[in-house]
């Protein structure tokens, strides 16, 4: 097998458009943000000086090891929880409460299942100060846009995972948001159904004016995805690395396989899990019944 090329490495385009990326408009910037949580023997740091930069259309996902602090640091920037210190700014001004400007996709399904699919579109717009007629007529054409609109009058419980998640992303995108929050969005998926929605997310974010900051576990979700990935390392959760993905776009599904795409994956891998080589699996339970003898 071909060893792997050094995932800094860029085509002349890839590099290229991360000069351009850099030169847009900064939309959201975080600044030495740290957020502390009070514990049985006091506070305890769960993000510690995390400092970002977000241009303007970019795709930043957010990954790290368990508990590092990825869903609280999207919830700071929604205006969900409050940083401890440091300091968020969304074009050019601090964030301290949720508002318009920012979407937010949940992994678990979020629609109100009381709602029809148009409803739950609707509310978003209406609470963005759409009056009840130009808000049906805006959630019909985003409807339409996600190729649900024969399904405007049913209710979540009678749709897919998918079909529901795709109306988060309607109703979360429909208010004309500056930035797309998005917290584990493809987590609960089955894979097929994940694949799809990732490429679903892509065409979408191709065709409309957005920014997007994705959180997630998934190495292959991250890098298919992103034009960079802020990789966090916990206890605290500090930022480890900015990595630039060299995989050039659009993004098609056999680009998993391309070498590029692999070294990034595999930088983030060793990143994130950095004992992972050096770790014996201890089957404890499996040497109890000897089952070495028949090995
Ligand atoms: N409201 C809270 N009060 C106290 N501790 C909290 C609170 N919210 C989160 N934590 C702690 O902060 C740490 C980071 O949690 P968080 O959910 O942000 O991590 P994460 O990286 O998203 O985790 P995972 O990858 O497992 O989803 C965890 O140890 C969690 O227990």
């Amino acid at each position: 097998m071909e060893p792997l090329p050094d995932y800094k490495q860029m085509t002349p385009e890839v590099r290229d458009r991360f000069v351009r990326l850099k030169r847009r408009p900064v939309i959201m910037e975080g600044i030495r943000v740290c957020k502390e949580f009070p514990a049985s023997d006091g506070p305890r740091t769960v993000l510690k000086d995390v400092s970002f930069r977000l241009h303007h259309r970019e795709f930043l996902s957010i990954i790290g090891p368990s508990g590092c602090g990825k869903s609280t640091l999207i919830r700071i920037l929604a205006g969900l929880e409050t940083a401890t210190s440091g300091e968020i700014l969304l074009d050019g001004k601090a964030v301290t409460k949720p508002g318009a400007e920012r979407g937010m996709v949940f992994q678990k399904y979020t629609l109100f299942p009381w709602l029809t699919v148009c409803r739950n579109v609707m509310f978003g717009l209406e609470t963005a100060g759409y009056s009840r007629d130009g808000a049906e007529n805006m959630a019909l054409q985003w409807l339409d846009i996600i190729g649900l609109e024969k399904y405007a009058d049913y209710y979540p419980g009678q749709l897919s995972g998918g079909m529901q998640q795709r109306v988060a992303i309607a109703r979360a995108l429909a208010p004309q948001p500056r930035v797309l929050l998005m917290d584990e969005p493809f987590g609960a998926l089955d894979a097929q159904t994940r694949a799809q929605m990732q490429n679903y997310l892509l065409e979408v974010w191709h065709n409309i004016d957005i920014t997007v900051i994705f959180v997630t576990h998934d190495l292959d979700e991250a890098v298919y995805l992103s034009d960079r990935i802020l990789a966090l390392k916990a206890n605290p959760g500090e930022v480890n690395e900015v990595i630039e993905v060299p995989v050039p776009r659009p993004r098609a599904p056999d680009m998993l396989l391309s070498p590029e795409f692999q070294a990034t994956r595999r930088h983030i891998d060793e990143l994130i899990n950095p004992n992972r080589r050096a770790q014996k699996p201890d089957f404890k339970i499996i040497n109890m019944v000897g089952t070495r003898n028949y090995l």
